[in-house]
């Protein structure tokens, strides 16, 4: 049991990771440290190959450190949801029986949870939806059944991996938005990686630069935007400040190089 005061979510100390790799090690990280304070949320931005993934599959629990460690407070790994990349839905499964996967895994009973699911898609604009197969949504309704899936058990912790990606951009301001509101709502710590400055200003408690060869942090902003957040907000000059400050450290540290 946590007491409620407790203002850290996670200690990331002198986190290094090195992959052996067919041509020698590989060191994806050099040496990374991250107080995250609890409802905060951050986003992880850098270059292709800097890390990130690394970085939140470690804290996910998913990946040991080499070096360092990695402290969760509250529940740990009890505590968390995960969005990755791509939505990985099961296609045999409904989408409110995808929603409910994390508490089959648990052992719990799926039955139990079947209203709090049903919320949570209609939160998303998914009600009428639950018992589709992905493969019958588009994209982004998918990705939304994920992050519903990421929330069915209340985690403390929310990690997502450029949960937007590959959405087009109308798709991915709007999801933007309704992630910044359920946020604000839910004040769950959140780490979000992605490639998108203009997202990390939009979304970010803080914006940690990560810089590559070996991943390690070369900045970080805080954004001082008042919430709820509005998409308007991008044409606000602060925005454009915190925007041209990130780019400027990013080509500082060679991220924009022709590969
Ligand atoms: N299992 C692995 N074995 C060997 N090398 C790996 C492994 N996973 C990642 N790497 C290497 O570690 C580095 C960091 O990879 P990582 O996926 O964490 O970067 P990233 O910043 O998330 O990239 P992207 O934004 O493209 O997803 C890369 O150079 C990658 O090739």
């Amino acid at each position: 049991v946590v007491p409620f005061d407790d203002p850290l979510a996670i200690e990331i100390d002198a986190v290094g990771k090195t992959y052996a790799s067919s041509d020698g090690a590989v060191t994806a990280l050099g040496s990374v440290s991250l107080d995250v304070r609890r409802g905060e949320f951050i986003s992880l931005l850098g270059p292709s190959g800097c890390g990130k993934t690394t970085l939140l599959r470690m804290v996910a629990g998913l990946e040991d450190t080499t070096t360092g460690h990695i402290h969760l407070h509250g529940r740990g790994l009890d505590g968390l949801g995960f969005v990755f990349q791509r939505d990985v839905l099961l296609n045999w499964r409904t989408i409110l029986q995808n929603v409910l996967l994390p508490i089959e895994f648990r052992g719990g009973r799926p039955k139990q949870y079947r209203d709090r699911a049903l919320a949570l898609l209609a939160t998303f604009g998914l009600a009428g939806f639950e018992n589709k197969r992905p493969w019958e949504l588009s994209g982004g309704m998918r990705q939304r059944a994920a992050i519903c899936r990421a929330l069915i058990d209340d985690p403390e912790l929310l990690l997502m991996d450029e949960p937007f990606g590959a959405l087009d951009a109308l798709t991915r301001d709007e999801l933007n938005v309704e992630l910044q509101t359920l946020w604000h709502r839910s004040r769950k710590t959140t780490l979000f990686v992605t490639h998108s400055i203009p997202e990390a200003v939009f979304l970010s408690d803080r914006v940690v630069v990560i810089s590559d060869k070996p991943g390690r942090i070369v900045e970080v902003l805080d954004i001082d935007f008042p919430r709820p957040r509005g998409l308007d907000i991008r044409e606000e000059p602060a925005f454009g400040h915190y925007s041209r400050h990130l780019r400027d450290v990013l080509e500082r540290h060679g991220a924009f190089r022709k590969r």
